[in-house]
């Protein structure tokens, strides 16, 4: 049985960059670059008033605290004429400070009446109150590297120096199956020994945090000939995902059934926990499929451990980076496997730790809903002391 590292360097040898499109700036959440971006001009474009108050000369205060008012400046409009010694003007947040000008002082610093403004602070520093033109980025230099996902910031980053459509990769089709004669669509209220759909909303929603977007398909019954239909049109989707029935009940048809249709396993089971189960395959196309074990908490993680990395590496972005956090509690475990184990982040004392929500295994949906996302509990690994650092995964990663 593979290790998560030799299983995901199977996967990962499978992914394929699914090429760009340029699409426009207002659809770009979530998605990744497939460029790097620069600025087309200097931001600030020019001097901005960072206050409302008045432009001067910083130097005409060191004799007199009173300056003549020549002008009233708003933002979106600039001030043509030189300003002279002695003068000054009145400026709004986000105007352009003028050529002669080299600082702002606050409306509350100051005094006016008719055409003299009196100051009431002293000595005035050169530059205050001005955001200069290209501090934050220069024309032509890297705003944002290829590989990135784009998130709100970003978008908005794009906005300011003028990307109306941008280069990104495009999305892989995904298509998700969930099987089993128990399991129902959300919208039935069948009786107590069925369930609902639940892990179909699980990946679409996991798959959102990369703009993927994927329709629901009603659940397929254990029956060999219409999980062969299913997935039939299912394995024509760059990735297809299908969950349950790969287990050794009597009706785990799927391993059957996906390689009778010609799709060659690159293995059966990983030494984790949950989600050990695991098959993945790749279709006479090149297309990959995941058939992951139905229990809902083992979807989530495989979708974590395995899917996530694979859609990632198609996409052109780096790999995910945990985070490290203290255990808040101690923990054990009895297998020899990788475990994951749904956390919060809880905040003691400025210190933030992951602390184990209550769970009753695989099956546990309930637990997962509750949690922030997965830590793990390495494999050679007994006991987790409190205060052990473990990597830490959210549920959704934009970076
Ligand atoms: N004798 C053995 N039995 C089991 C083993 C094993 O190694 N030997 N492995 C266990 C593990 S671990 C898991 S995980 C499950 C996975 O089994 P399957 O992939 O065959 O999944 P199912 O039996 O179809 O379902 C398991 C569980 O999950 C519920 N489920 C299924 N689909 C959905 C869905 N779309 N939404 C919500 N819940 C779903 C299903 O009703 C079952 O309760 O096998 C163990 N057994
Ligand atoms: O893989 Mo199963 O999910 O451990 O319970």
């Amino acid at each position: 049985m593979h290790t998560i590292r030799e299983a995901l360097n199977l996967i990962l040898q499978h992914s394929r960059y699914p090429g760009t499109a340029i699409i426009p700036l207002e659809h770009t959440l979530y998605r990744v670059l497939a460029e790097d971006i620069l600025a087309d001009r200097d931001y600030p474009p020019f001097n901005r008033s960072a206050m409302d108050g008045y432009a001067l000369r910083s130097g005409d205060l060191k004799d007199s605290n009173s300056l003549k008012l020549v002008y009233e400046l708003r933002a979106g409009d600039h001030f043509e004429p030189r300003l002279q010694p002695g003068e000054c003007i009145g400026i709004t947040t986000g105007a352009p400070v003028p050529a002669d000008a080299d600082t702002v002082v606050r409306v509350e610093d100051a005094a006016s009446a008719g055409s003299r403004v009196t100051f009431s602070v002293a000595p005035v520093r050169g530059g205050q109150n001005i955001a200069f033109r290209g501090e934050d980025i220069r024309a032509q230099d890297v705003l944002l590297l290829k590989g990135t996902s784009i998130t709100a910031p970003r978008q908005a980053a794009l906005a300011m120096t003028g990307h109306t459509g941008v280069a990104v990769s495009r999305l892989p089709s995904v298509a998700i199956y969930s099987t089993g004669n128990e399991v129902q669509p959300v919208r039935k209220n069948g009786p107590p020994h069925h369930i609902r759909d639940s892990n179909s909303y699980a990946l679409r929603g996991l798959l959102q945090s990369y703009a993927i977007h994927t329709p629901v398909h009603d659940p397929v019954p254990d029956d060999p000939a219409a999980l062969k239909r299913a997935f039939r049109k299912g394995m024509q989707a760059d990735i297809l995902i299908i969950s349950g029935g790969v287990s050794r009940g009597a009706a785990d048809y799927v391993p059957g059934v996906l390689e009778a249709l010609d799709i060659q396993p690159l293995f059966h089971r990983v030494r984790i926990k949950p989600g050990n189960p695991l098959w993945v395959g790749v279709t006479p196309a090149k297309n990959i499929v995941f058939a992951l074990p139905g229990n809902p908490v083992a979807v989530q993680t495989a979708f974590k451990v395995f899917i996530e990395p694979f859609i990632r590496s198609c996409l052109g972005m780096p790999p995910l980076r945990p985070y490290y956090f203290p255990m808040n509690i101690p923990r054990r475990k009895r297998t020899a496997f990788d475990e994951y184990f749904p956390v919060v982040l809880h905040g003691v004392d400025k210190h933030t730790r992951v602390h184990p929500v209550a769970y009753n295994g695989s099956g546990d949906g309930i637990a997962a809903a509750h949690a922030d996302g997965l830590a793990l509990h390495p494999a050679g690994r007994e006991t987790l002391e409190q205060q052990e650092e473990v990597a830490f995964y959210p549920w959704h990663h934009w970076f």
